[in-house]
C-alpha cells in the first residue's frame, strides 16, 4: 500500500505539474484502494501540492485509520464522512485534478450509494482524473460494460494491468 500510494502520487506529479494543478482532490473508497489514496495524499502534500481527501465511508481496518491520522497530522483536509453530496460538489469546484482511489479490483457492480452519485458528479466536473489500478465503476474483468464508470485520463496499474482495463484509451 505504501509503494502503491507513492507510485500514484509520483505519476500524478509527473503528468499534472503542481504549478498548473496544485489542488488535488483525493477520492478514497472503503477498501485497500482507499488506503492507497491516503498514502498518495500524504506524498502529494510532501511534493508541495494542496491535497484534500474525500472519503464518505472510511474503511474499518486499523491501517486505514492510521493512514487517515497521518494525513490529519500533516494538516491535509479530510471532508467529514457523509452521504450528502454537497461537500463533494464544493470540493470539485475547488480542485484542479482528481486522484480516483475509490474502487479497485474488489469492486462488484452495480455501484451503491453514496458512490453512485459521486461517480456522476466527478464525471460532470470535467476535471482530469488519475485512476488507481482500475477506473472506479469498472468491473475488474468486464471493464466499463455497465457504462457508469469514470473515464480517467491516466491509469496507474498496480502489479499488472487488469483484464477489465483493455478498453482504457488514456495514458
Ligand atoms: N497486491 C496488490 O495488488 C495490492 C493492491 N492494493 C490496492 O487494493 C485494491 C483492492 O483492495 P480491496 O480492499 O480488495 O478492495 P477495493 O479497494 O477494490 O474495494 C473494496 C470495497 O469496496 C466496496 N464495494 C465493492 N463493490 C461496491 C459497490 N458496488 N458499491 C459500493 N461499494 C462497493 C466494498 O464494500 P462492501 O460493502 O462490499 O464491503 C469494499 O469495502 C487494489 O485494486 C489496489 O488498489 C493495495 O495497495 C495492496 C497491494
Amino acid at each position: 500500500m505504501e509503494l502503491a500510494g507513492l507510485a500514484c502520487a509520483q505519476t500524478l506529479a509527473t503528468v499534472y505539474k503542481k504549478d498548473k494543478f496544485p489542488r488535488v482532490l483525493v477520492c478514497c473508497g472503503p477498501g485497500n484502494q482507499g488506503g492507497d489514496g491516503l498514502v498518495a495524499a500524504r506524498h502529494l502534500g510532501m511534493f508541495g501540492y494542496d491535497p484534500m481527501v474525500w472519503m464518505p465511508k472510511p474503511g474499518s481496518k486499523e491501517i486505514y485509520q492510521r493512514l487517515a491520522t497521518q494525513c490529519k497530522n500533516m494538516k491535509i483536509p479530510i471532508i467529514q464522512p457523509t452521504n450528502d453530496m454537497s461537500p463533494l460538489r464544493d470540493a470539485l469546484a475547488r480542485s484542479d485534478v482528481i486522484l480516483d482511489a475509490i474502487f479497485g479490483f474488489s469492486f462488484k457492480p452495480p455501484v451503491r450509494e453514496p458512490f453512485d452519485q459521486a461517480l456522476s458528479l466527478i464525471t460532470e466536473s470535467g476535471l482530469p482524473i488519475v485512476s488507481v489500478d482500475i477506473p472506479s465503476g469498472w468491473d475488474v474483468e468486464k471493464g466499463n460494460a455497465a457504462g457508469v464508470g469514470l473515464d480517467p485520463d491516466v491509469l496507474v496499474s498496480l502489479t499488472a494491468p487488469k483484464e477489465g482495463a483493455r478498453e482504457f484509451k488514456g495514458l
